[in-house]
């Protein structure tokens, strides 16, 4: 199965901090929101704060709490408080790592592409180690460990990806309906994954480029759809 144009396209929305945002996102029509559990982020919020913001999503639409090199003890305590929770590590976590502090709740595993193409990073490998996570979030290889807006080169990955992907890193309103149509056929399914691309400043998110945002992932969709409509006459 790959990613076919009948399918939609999901969409989350990272490193939210504050109400008002929270539900723009959920306004605009995404279906997941990331907060940032990792101390040293400008988009950091306690295990409490998350708590507060996950309180107001209605369901169906998914709270993913993204930790970076996190104690078991400290995801755990984290998903005490918000027992619907995805994590996503976004790390230097190994698979094992990731399973004993996941303990069975699904889990996203950001693979982190270097921008310098001359570093090779072996995705189908990264795949097969890291089988247990629900999907490969796809991100740049940057300092801090991600949220820096950077896109990495596209076309490094995979014609035959077997995984579930997050396409992330330094989407815009403006590439992301390219990034649905050269990786969606690559992979089993696709969302796709923001945070510096809708913000006023880090942290602070913009409703106007959350609701562009959405719409252009669902004009790729529509677009990539009517498409193989065409091929199918
Ligand atoms: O947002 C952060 O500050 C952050 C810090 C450390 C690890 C990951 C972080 N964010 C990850 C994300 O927001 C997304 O999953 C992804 O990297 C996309 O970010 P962006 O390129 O800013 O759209």
């Amino acid at each position: 199965m790959t990613h076919t144009p009948g399918l939609r396209t999901r969409i989350k929305i990272c490193g939210l901090t504050r109400e008002q945002d929270v539900d723009a996102a959920v306004q605009a029509g995404t279906d997941a929101i990331g907060l940032v559990l990792y101390a040293k982020s400008p988009r950091h919020v306690s295990a409490a704060r998350a708590a507060e913001l996950a309180r107001r999503l209605p369901p169906f639409v998914t709270p993913v709490l993204l930790f970076v090199n996190a104690s078991p003890d400290e995801v755990r305590a984290a998903c005490d408080l918000i027992p619907a929770a995805m994590l996503q590590f976004h790390g230097d976590e190994t698979p094992d790592e990731c399973a004993r502090a996941a303990a069975g709740r699904p889990f996203l595993r950001a693979a982190r592409i270097p921008l310098d193409s001359s570093q090779s990073f072996d995705l189908l490998r990264f795949a097969s180690d890291f089988s247990a996570a629900q999907a490969l979030l796809l991100d740049a290889h940057v300092e801090g460990y991600g949220g820096a807006g950077k896109a990495f080169d596209w076309s490094r990955i995979p014609i035959n990806v077997s995984a579930h992907l997050v396409l992330s890193g330094g989407l815009t309103p403006a590439n992301v309906g390219d990034g649905i149509a050269r990786l969606g056929p690559r992979c089993r399914t696709l969302a796709v994954d923001v945070s510096s691309g809708v913000e006023a400043s880090k942290g602070i998110k913009d409703a106007g480029k959350i609701e562009q945002f959405v719409a252009a992932v669902r004009a790729a969709d529509a677009y990539l759809g009517s498409t193989r409509h065409e091929h199918l006459l």
